[in-house]
């Protein structure tokens, strides 16, 4: 049964302190090709004038690690692996192949959102942010971040990967050195709601980008998009 967090556990976890934040520094060679395949347009103004945090999401497998390096590199934000931020109890079930439930879910949003807030009071640029981001609850914690940052507001923006069943499940098999199994992904497609008409068209921070294609390819759809949204608002 899907458990509903009490209001407590939420405000618990938003006081809580965050783990040392495992942000890398921007600059991993995996993320060669979204920041080398596109040249670089004239971002600097959106940048300046605000705080972004680019969160990459969709099931395992859709390539939100590979995406974000990219994303990372290209505009000098910082990276944050939302898989670090798992308390041990969620990384034993799903290594355990035991799918995770909203219970499970809720604080680890909320690290991810403080930590993306913590990054950006330190003077990050902006924030890259991994987080499978399942359902529209999930998505709706971390548009709080606006409500908490300082000025500058933050603009939150989901770039969500697509694909299907067949492909997530190749991928992650591919994947060598994670605890997430391909049997999870099943698990996470039931839960899975993918971004819908209001979020797309009345809230309008969702991009889709189709994976469906080669690597680079991937870079070359999620650059023009993201680099026409901080463009949009310089
Ligand atoms: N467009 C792509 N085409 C083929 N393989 C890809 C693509 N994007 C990522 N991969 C590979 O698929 C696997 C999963 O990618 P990863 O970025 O770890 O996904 P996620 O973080 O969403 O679980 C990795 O082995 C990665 O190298
Ligand atoms: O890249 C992945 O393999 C997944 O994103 C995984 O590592 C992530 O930690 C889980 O997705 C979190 O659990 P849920 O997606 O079930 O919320």
């Amino acid at each position: 049964m899907i458990q509903t967090p009490e209001p407590a556990q939420i405000k618990a976890a938003h006081y809580a302190t965050a783990p040392t934040p495992p942000i890398s520094s921007p600059g991993s060679p995996s993320s060669a090709a979204i920041s080398n395949n596109t040249s670089r347009p004239p971002l600097a103004m959106s940048i300046i004038n605000h705080h972004h945090i680019l969160i990459v999401t969709g099931p395992a497998g859709c390539g939100k690690s590979t995406v974000a390096k990219g994303l990372s590199d290209r505009y000098g934000f910082d990276y944050i692996e939302g898989d670090d931020y798992h308390p041990e109890s969620n990384v034993q079930k799903m290594s355990e192949n035991i799918p995770l439930n909203d219970a499970d879910r809720w604080d680890w949003l909320i690290l991810l959102r403080d930590a993306a807030l913590e990054a950006l009071k330190r003077g990050a640029k902006g924030v890259v942010v991994t987080c499978s981001a399942l359902k529209k609850k999930y998505r709706d914690v971390i548009r709080t971040a606006r409500l908490y940052d300082e000025n500058p507001n933050a603009n939150v923006h989901f770039i969500y990967l697509q694909a299907n069943q067949e492909l997530l499940l190749a991928r992650v098999a591919a994947r060598q050195n994670h605890y997430m199994k391909d049997s999870m992904v099943l698990s996470q497609l039931q839960d899975l709601e993918e971004p819908d008409d209001d979020e797309i068209n009345k809230i309008k921070d969702v991009k889709i980008i189709d994976v469906s294609v080669t690597q680079e390819q991937v870079a070359q759809r999620v650059a023009e998009v993201v680099d026409n949204l901080l463009n949009e608002l310089a």
